[in-house]
């Protein structure tokens, strides 16, 4: 029968979660010997859940055991967990963010200085290294983590734009979400469009979004995508069936831009994330839109997280004020129409109030 483990992994930053989430952050990575199981390969550090133990202390546990770190349950917070089948072994990653690890990084720590090599190492011998986001992708990381990094990747908030048949009313309507809100995407939905106007739209906002450090996605038919102007692509489910997507194995676009589906049950999950990045599980609550459509509620989302080995966002009837209940719940965070435009209501009116 083959293994299963339960693994507990942090992600240590070098920071606060406001740094962190400015891009202003370090992540620190080990290397796993040679003779382990997907040896060689660089990992997060974490290791087994032990029997009866919680997640959050396995972690403090091994991080202790492995380098010595002491973490605070107040510094830690749920990132993602992946079940995950290796041809000789099945694991389930839960992977904590571990914030504050600032001391940690002084490498005139002895104990984890190789001064000979003039390298970093954990009290195993492993070689540690402090890297910013961008560069993970320098390193080799076992199959399992590719959802780990596009967490890291991801953004909490998808803003997706509201339908109308003028595209500047979505143009300027968009550029007030990216006014009001950092750290957010952007996925164009607009079916009242033709493809011309479609494309004429995404190509402006495309460049709207770059210059405000945030990233378009269309949603549209695959046969309108233009790699040249987006960075990734959401397929509907509507847009999936027509392109004959709904049983795929192959992705349809290029490795290097973002691949999201839609989901509203454990069948469509199995179906997006042998090709996509990520998900947007919809309906959470019931919505004046969709008010036909069965709520999942929160812990009907979780049991799609839990099955899910990629990110996954809370979408139809979300609020802002349940970003934490999201990820609580699994979520890699919210997605919406008019939780961010409500948002941009309140500021507003605050702002004429002040
Ligand atoms: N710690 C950690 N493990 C990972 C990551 N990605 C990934 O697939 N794994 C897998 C590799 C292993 O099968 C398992 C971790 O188990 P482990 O490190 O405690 O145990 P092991 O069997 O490799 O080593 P040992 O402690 O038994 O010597 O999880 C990751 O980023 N960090």
């Amino acid at each position: 029968m083959k293994k299963f483990v339960h693994v507990a992994v942090g992600v240590i930053f070098d920071s606060a979660p406001e740094n962190v989430s400015a891009g202003k952050s370090k992540i620190l990575i080990a290397k796993r010997a040679d003779h382990q199981h997907q040896g060689g390969l660089w990992e997060f550090p974490g290791g087994k859940v032990e029997l009866g133990e919680s997640i959050q202390v396995a972690l403090q546990r091994e991080l202790e055991e492995e380098l010595g770190l002491q973490s605070s349950a107040d510094d830690m917070q749920p990132l993602i967990s992946i079940p995950f089948h290796y041809p000789d072994k099945s694991v389930l990653l839960d992977v904590w963010a571990v914030y504050n690890a600032t001391e940690f990084l002084k490498t005139d720590d002895i104990e984890l200085f190789d001064f000979k090599d003039s390298k970093l190492v954990g009290k195993e011998g492993q070689p540690l290294v402090w890297v910013e986001h961008s560069e993970l992708a320098n390193y080799e990381f076992p199959a399992a983590n590719k959802a780990i990094i596009d967490a890291l990747l991801l953004p909490p908030k998808i803003a997706i734009s509201q339908d109308s048949n003028n595209p500047d009313i979505i143009l300027s309507q968009v550029a007030n979400t990216l006014k009001n809100h950092s750290n957010i995407w952007i996925q164009l939905r607009a079916p009242s469009l033709g493809q011309l106007q479609y494309t004429q739209l995404a190509m402006k906002l495309y460049g709207i979004c770059h210059e405000a450090g945030s990233k378009l996605i269309w949603n549209c038919p695959l046969e309108w995508y233009q790699v040249a102007f987006a960075d990734g692509l959401h397929l509907s489910n509507k847009n999936s069936l027509n392109s004959g997507l709904d049983t795929a194995n192959e992705r349809p676009i290029p490795a290097n831009q973002w691949l999201s589906m839609a989901c509203h049950n454990l069948t469509e999950l199995e179906v997006a994330q042998n090709i996509a990045d990520y998900v947007l599980v919809s309906p959470v609550h019931e919505t004046t839109t969709h008010p036909q459509a069965n709520a999942l509620t929160w812990s009907g989302f979780k049991v799609i997280t839990d099955q899910a080995r990629i990110p996954c966002y809370a979408l139809g009837g979300v609020t802002m004020s349940e970003s934490q209940t999201c990820i609580q719940f699994g979520g890699q965070g919210i997605a919406g129409i008019r939780c961010f435009m409500a948002d941009e209501k309140n500021i507003t009116r605050k702002n004429n109030e002040s």
